[in-house]
């Protein structure tokens, strides 16, 4: 039974399938500090968030069965990313389901700042008729500055175009062709600090992106600009924009998040006229919290039981279509590098992995982080997984080579996977067989045909008459029954290897005898 804790308020609706789900335990707790949870964590598989709760490190080391963290909503800087992938927990966010919400609340604010509707409502319920003081402006043929140009602000931008507005966008993924799509002009920061009237920002809270716009873009932009923030706090220098407003630069303001959340009592934006606020609303509707409650609930349940996710923020993002193609490779992969590092002896220096065939095509590098995580987990055990594989080879010195051929060998496919050590390498290949399943179809230069799956007896052996028979009398002697066998030789009389399916492990005392029976160089037990 997995056990998931869920420690900031979301859509009871969107998390019904955990509910639902006959193999989870929910449990709802928020408002919890950061020494509350790291007291609980333990218990929990995983732990379902929105912003409020701030997932660190510490929180991390004391989740010793935590295997994934979820957002449900886009932006994942309470959640210490890092710390994440170095003990393997994935993290996941839910991208698309409050995409819409939070473009819908940038249009609100920019209307609310250019019509002063906080101000005048604020004088209004007062007592006071003021007609005079909250004259705005149109948004009709404005220009509007849009930095970061990812699911939001390509909304913001199509919008801004039935409003009349033309519209600058600059993201570094912004080519010509796609803002000629958009029927907008590319720019960079500063095209548009200098030409537009509105400016709002939709990027990630990043080390390049805090304080992009600050003193030295203030002083680039027009007097009058209006600026909007429904991104996260620190993007925009505070202090820098309270600074322009007061040298008349920024005409207004419209904040929906802060530096810090909550904001200080005495928070210069509190209380300015020239300012409006929402307290980090751009995701809060019906329909965006279920959005993202249900699509992270689902990722979260994938995880669980070991089903393919597409979410994972500490992992690079796997286009459906490549996930499918890649999808029946992955036990095989990983089954190679098990099979692989349980015969290697001496110590790892490097990895090659060779992809041919029908995998030649496609981008291989989840395929790679399995069969790295079957390689490792002999050694680190359930502290590797897909996150972390790639990255505790490298932290361990481990080179890792990846390669495409047009050799397959006669395979449509083909991964043929070598273990270089201080003493020599190891390889092994293997395929999948259309209507036949995985196959591990060679082991260093011996052709084999292996389902890997089971209990092996790796026997590496003199080729010499009666070896074969010796060693099931031995086995059978010891209720060690064998199930398949497999031989290879070079050259007659030579160097040879026996590759036996078991039902069941062989005892020490019966590899010791294995051992020790003439023609024997070595016995390794391999468990897939
Ligand atoms: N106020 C709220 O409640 C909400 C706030 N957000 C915030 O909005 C941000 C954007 O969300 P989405 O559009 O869904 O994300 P997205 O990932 O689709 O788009 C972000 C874009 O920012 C661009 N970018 C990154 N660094 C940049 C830089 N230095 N300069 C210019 N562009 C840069 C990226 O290339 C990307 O195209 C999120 O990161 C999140 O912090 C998201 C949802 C709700
Ligand atoms: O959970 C929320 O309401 C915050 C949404 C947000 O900021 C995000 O999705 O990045």
């Amino acid at each position: 039974m997995f056990k998931v804790l869920i420690s900031d308020p979301i859509s009871d609706l969107g998390i019904q399938k955990l509910f639902d789900a006959s193999d989870v335990t929910v449990v709802k707790e928020t408002g919890l500090s950061e020494d509350e949870l790291v007291k609980i964590i333990s218990d929990f598989d995983a732990l379902l968030v929105r912003s409020q709760t701030k997932v660190t490190k510490r929180i991390m080391e004391a989740g010793s069965k935590l295997k994934v963290i979820g957002r449900a909503g886009v932006g994942v800087d309470n959640i210490d990313l890092e710390a994440a992938t170095q003990r393997g927990i994935i993290v996941i966010n839910a991208p698309d389901g409050n995409t819409i919400s939070t473009c819908e609340h940038t249009f609100a604010m920019m209307m609310a700042v250019s019509r002063n509707i906080p101000q005048g409502y604020k004088k209004t319920i007062s007592g006071e008729w003021d007609r005079k003081s909250f004259v705005g402006v149109e948004l009709n043929n404005k220009v509007l500055g849009i930095i970061g140009m990812g699911r939001i602000g390509t909304e913001v931008a199509e919008r801004a175009k039935a409003f009349n507005m033309s519209i600058i966008g600059y993201d570094p993924f912004l080519t010509e062709d796609r803002a000629e799509k958009l029927g907008i002009e590319k720019g960079s920061v500063d095209d548009i600090a200098k030409k537009a009237d509105f400016i709002t920002v939709h990027t990630p809270l990043t080390k390049e992106t805090r304080h992009m716009i600050s003193t030295e873009q203030f002083e680039l932009m027009k007097k009058g600009v209006r600026i909007v923030n429904c991104a996260r706090g620190g993007i925009i220098d505070e202090h820098a924009l309270i600074h322009a407003i007061d040298q008349e630069i920024v005409a207004g303001a419209a904040f929906d998040v802060f530096e810090t959340e909550p904001p200080q009592k005495d928070h210069p934006f509190l209380n300015h006229d020239k300012i409006i606020v929402t307290p980090h609303l751009g995701a809060s509707t019906r329909e965006a919290q279920e959005n993202v409650a249900i699509d992270v609930s689902e990722e979260v349940l994938n995880i669980l039981r070991d089903k393919p996710f597409k979410n994972a923020v500490n992992m690079p993002h796997v286009p459906s279509n490549v996930l499918r193609k890649l999808q029946p490779y992955f036990s095989l992969g990983e089954r190679l590098g098990s099979f692989l590092s349980q015969i290697t002896k001496d110590s790892i220096e490097e990895i090659h992995i060779n992809f041919s065939g029908e995998l030649a095509d496609v981008d291989t590098a989840p395929l790679s982080r399995s069969i790295i995580k079957g390689v490792l987990a002999q050694y680190l055990d359930s502290e590797v997984n897909v996150v972390n594989s790639m990255h505790l080879a490298e932290a361990k010195g481990v080179k890792i080579i990846r390669q495409r051929s047009s050799s397959t060998k006669g395979f449509t496919n083909l991964i043929t996977l070598t273990l270089k050590t201080n003493s020599g390498e190891r390889t092994i290949a293997g395929t999948l067989l259309n209507g036949y399943g995985a196959r591990i179809v060679q082991i260093d230069q011996y052709p084999v045909d292996i389902s890997p799956e089971g209990i092996f007896i790796y026997i590496s052996h003199q080729d010499k008459p009666g070896a074969i028979g010796k060693i099931g009398t031995l086995l059978g002697e010891n209720e060690v029954n064998i199930a398949t066998m497999q031989v290879g030789r070079k050259v007659v009389g030579g160097d040879a290897v026996m590759i036996l399916t078991v039902d069941k492990q062989p005892s020490n005392t019966v590899k010791k005898l294995l051992i020790d029976t003439d023609g024997i160089v070595s016995v390794n037990e391999i468990i897939l």
